[in-house]
C-alpha cells in the first residue's frame, strides 16, 4: 500500500412533474522558402508608442534564407547550439531551424525585454492586465518565490493537504461509505479545458500500470460520452471518488457533468457528498455548493493560476497523487526547468531558445503551424495539452497596445511513428505550412526488459530510427524541426516539459507584445450558446401552446419563427427543431428535415403547467 512517502516522496523543489397529455405522432418520424515571399519585417507596420522601444527595425528574415545542408557545417551548428540540462537529462536541439547569427543578435534586445518582463511577473507584477491579475504558476513549484508570505503558506499548506488526503484515500483511511471494496478504486474527474487537459496528459504519461485508483474523465457536455463513463464504472461507482474541477466554478459543461453524475449516484442509492471533492476558487458557486452539501473535501484554485497553467496546482497534483505519481518529483522537475529558464543568455535558456525558433519559423506572426511529435506512446496527449497552452495563450486579436494583430500559432500532433503512416506524407511533400517539434525519449523500456527482435536491433531501435529518419527526410526537403530529448518519461521530466512550454509561451507572448494570460475570445461562443438555449425555450413555449390545442396545431418553421418574434432566427429555429425531433422531443407532422420548408412540427406532450405559467 502506498504511504505518504510513496505518494509525495522526494524532496521538493428537464424533468418537471407537471401534468402532461400524450400525443401520438401524426407521421413516423527545394529551397527555403520554396516560394519566394515578400520580405517579412519583424517590426510591426505601425508600432504604438510603447511598442517602439522594443521594436527592431532591421530584423528581417532573409528572402531566400537557405538551410545549412553541408554535413560538417551542420554538425558544427548542432554542437554549437545544443542545449543540455544535466540534472534533468534534457536536451534541446535547435540546429534544424534556420535562424542566422545575425537574426539572434538582432532579436537580443527584444529577448532581454521579454526576460525582464518574466522576472517582473515572477515577482508578482500584474502580468494579466485585462483581468488585473498576477500570474503565479511558477510559485507553485518554488513557493519561496511567492511575493507574500501569505501566498507562500497557501501554496505550502495546499500541498500538504493534497498529500495527506491522497495518502488517506490510497491507504483506505478515508473510505467510500458503501463500497464492498472498503476503499476508493476509481477517480471520475469532471472538468474541461485547463481543468482536464493537464490531468489527462499526466495520467497517460505517468500512471503506473496498476494505480491504486484508476482515473477516467468527463470533459464535455456530451450525454452519450457521460453515459459511457458512468456505464464503464458500473458497480464501482460505489468506490469512485468524483473530483469536480473548475476554477470559475460555473462552467456549464462541468456543471452538467456534475448533475449527470449526481443523478447516477441517486439512481444507485449512493450519497454523492461522501464521495465528492471540489477543486475551485474560494467562494465560487462550486465551492459554496460543496461546502453547503458537505462534500468529502475541497481544495483551492488560486486566482493567480490560470486553467491552462494549473497542472502544478491542486488541479494536476491531486489526481496525480491519487494515482501514486510522485508529485514532488514533478514539482522538482518544473522548478529545475524554471531555474534554467531564468538565464538571460538565450542559448543557455531553453524556453528562450524555443521561443526564438517559434519566432523564426512563424515570422513572429504565426505563419506556420507547430506539429508536436512525441515518439513515445505515453506522451500521446502532450500535443493536446500544448494545443490549449499555446493557442489559448497566443491566439489573440489585439496586442497590449490595442493594435489588431490576430496572433497565434496553431498546434497539432499525435505521436510517432504512428503519424508516419498518416499525415507525415503531407509534411514531407505537401503544403509547407508547419515546423515540427520531435520529443525524443532515450530510454526505450525499463532496464532488463529489452530484447533483440532481429540481430542487433530492438523494437525501440526501430522507433529511434523512425524519428531520426523522419527528422532527416523533412530537413532534406527544407522542413524545419526542433528536437527535445529526455532520458525517460518520469515525473521529473514531465514536470520539466510542462515548465519548459509554459515559459516559452510567456516569453513568446512578450516578444509579440500580447497578453498570454487571458482568453476573451472564448466568451463569444459561450454567449452565443446561451442565446441558442434561450431561443430554444421560446420555441418550446410556442410549440407547447400549439400542441395543447384540440386538435393539435402543427406549425411550419415560419409560423414558429413569427410566434417567437424571431423571423431572423429561422435557421437556428430549424436546427433547434431538427435536434429536438432527433431526440423524440418534437414530432414532425408533415415533411422531413431535409426540406426545411416542408415541415410541420408539434410536441408529443402538452405541458399544461407551462401553458398557464
Ligand atoms: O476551470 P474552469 O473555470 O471551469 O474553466 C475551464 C476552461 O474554460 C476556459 O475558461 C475557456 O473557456 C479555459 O481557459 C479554462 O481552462
Amino acid at each position: 500500500m502506498a504511504s505518504i512517502s510513496g505518494i509525495c516522496s522526494s524532496s521538493p523543489t428537464l424533468n418537471h412533474s407537471t401534468p402532461k397529455r400524450r400525443r401520438t405522432p401524426l407521421l413516423p418520424s527545394s529551397s527555403f522558402p520554396s516560394k519566394p515571399s515578400p520580405p517579412r519585417s519583424l517590426a510591426r507596420e505601425t508600432p504604438a508608442p510603447q511598442q517602439q522601444q522594443q521594436q527592431l527595425s532591421a530584423v528581417t528574415k532573409p528572402l531566400h534564407a537557405g538551410l545549412e545542408k553541408e554535413p560538417r557545417a551542420l554538425w558544427r551548428r548542432y554542437v554549437e547550439w545544443l542545449y543540455q540540462h544535466k540534472e534533468l537529462g534534457l536536451y534541446l536541439d535547435v540546429s534544424r531551424v534556420g535562424f542566422s547569427d545575425d537574426f539572434v543578435r538582432e532579436m537580443e534586445p527584444r529577448f532581454h525585454a521579454a526576460l525582464r518582463a518574466m522576472e517582473d511577473l515572477e515577482k508578482g507584477a500584474i502580468a494579466n492586465p485585462d483581468e488585473g491579475r498576477m500570474v503565479g504558476h511558477y510559485w507553485l513549484r518554488d513557493s519561496a518565490r511567492a511575493p507574500t508570505s501569505f501566498l507562500k503558506s497557501q501554496i505550502d499548506n495546499t500541498l500538504v493537504a493534497i498529500c495527506t488526503f491522497a495518502d488517506d484515500v490510497v491507504t483506505g483511511k478515508i473510505k467510500p461509505p458503501s463500497s464492498p471494496e472498503g476503499r476508493f478504486t476509481q477517480i471520475l474527474s469532471v472538468g474541461i479545458g485547463g481543468s482536464a487537459l493537464g490531468p489527462q496528459f499526466v495520467a497517460e504519461a505517468l500512471a503506473p500500470d496498476n494505480p491504486p485508483l484508476k482515473i477516467r474523465f468527463i470533459d464535455n457536455t456530451d450525454p452519450a460520452g457521460i453515459d459511457h463513463q458512468i456505464a464503464q464504472l458500473g458497480p464501482e461507482l460505489a468506490s469512485t471518488l468524483v473530483i469536480v474541477i473548475s476554477k470559475s466554478g460555473g462552467t456549464p459543461e462541468t456543471r452538467n457533468g456534475l448533475l449527470e453524475v449526481q443523478k447516477a449516484f441517486r439512481e444507485a442509492g449512493l450519497s454523492f457528498p461522501k464521495q465528492g471533492v471540489a477543486i475551485t476558487q474560494e467562494n465560487s458557486l462550486l465551492d459554496n455548493t460543496a461546502r453547503i452539501e458537505g462534500w468529502l473535501a475541497r481544495f483551492p484554485m488560486f486566482d493567480w493560476v490560470g486553467g491552462r497553467t494549473s497542472e502544478m496546482s491542486a488541479v494536476g497534483l491531486l489526481p496525480a497523487a491519487l494515482q501514486s505519481i510522485d508529485i514532488r518529483e514533478m514539482l522538482a522537475g518544473a522548478a529545475l526547468m524554471d531555474e534554467a529558464n531564468r538565464s538571460t543568455v538565450i542559448r543557455n535558456n531553453p524556453a528562450a531558445l524555443l521561443a526564438l525558433c517559434w519566432y523564426w519559423a512563424t515570422d513572429g506572426v504565426g505563419s506556420k503551424d507547430m506539429v508536436i511529435l512525441p515518439y513515445k506512446d505515453s506522451l500521446l496527449l502532450f500535443s493536446r495539452y500544448l494545443q490549449q497552452l499555446v493557442m489559448e495563450s497566443l491566439g489573440k486579436e489585439f496586442d497590449l497596445n490595442g493594435n489588431r494583430v490576430n496572433q497565434g500559432i496553431s498546434v497539432y500532433g499525435n505521436k510517432g511513428s504512428t503519424d508516419q503512416h498518416a499525415y507525415i506524407q503531407q509534411l514531407r511533400e505537401g503544403v509547407h505550412n508547419f515546423f515540427v517539434t520531435f520529443i525524443e525519449v532515450l530510454r526505450d523500456r525499463p532496464p532488463g526488459h529489452d530484447w533483440e527482435l532481429e540481430p542487433g536491433v530492438t523494437c525501440g531501435d526501430y522507433l529511434f530510427g523512425m524519428l531520426q529518419g523522419t527528422r532527416s527526410a523533412l530537413y532534406a526537403n527544407n522542413r524545419e524541426s526542433i528536437t527535445v530529448t529526455v532520458q525517460e518519461v518520469t515525473p521529473r521530466s514531465v514536470g520539466a516539459l510542462v515548465a519548459l512550454y509554459e515559459r516559452a509561451v510567456g516569453i513568446y507572448a512578450s516578444l509579440v507584445n500580447i497578453n498570454a494570460y487571458h482568453q476573451p475570445g472564448v466568451e463569444a461562443g459561450k454567449k452565443a450558446a446561451g442565446e441558442v438555449l434561450a431561443l430554444q425555450k421560446r420555441v418550446l413555449a410556442v410549440l407547447n401552446e400549439a400542441s395543447c390545442k384540440e386538435p393539435v396545431e402543427p406549425l411550419t418553421l415560419e409560423e414558429v419563427a413569427d410566434r417567437c418574434h424571431a423571423p431572423e432566427d429561422i435557421e437556428m429555429i430549424y436546427k433547434i427543431i431538427a435536434h429536438m425531433a432527433a431526440n423524440d422531443r418534437a414530432l414532425i407532422a408533415e415533411g422531413n428535415c431535409g426540406s426545411p420548408r416542408s415541415i410541420k412540427v408539434f410536441l408529443g406532450e402538452c405541458n399544461l403547467d407551462e401553458l398557464y405559467a
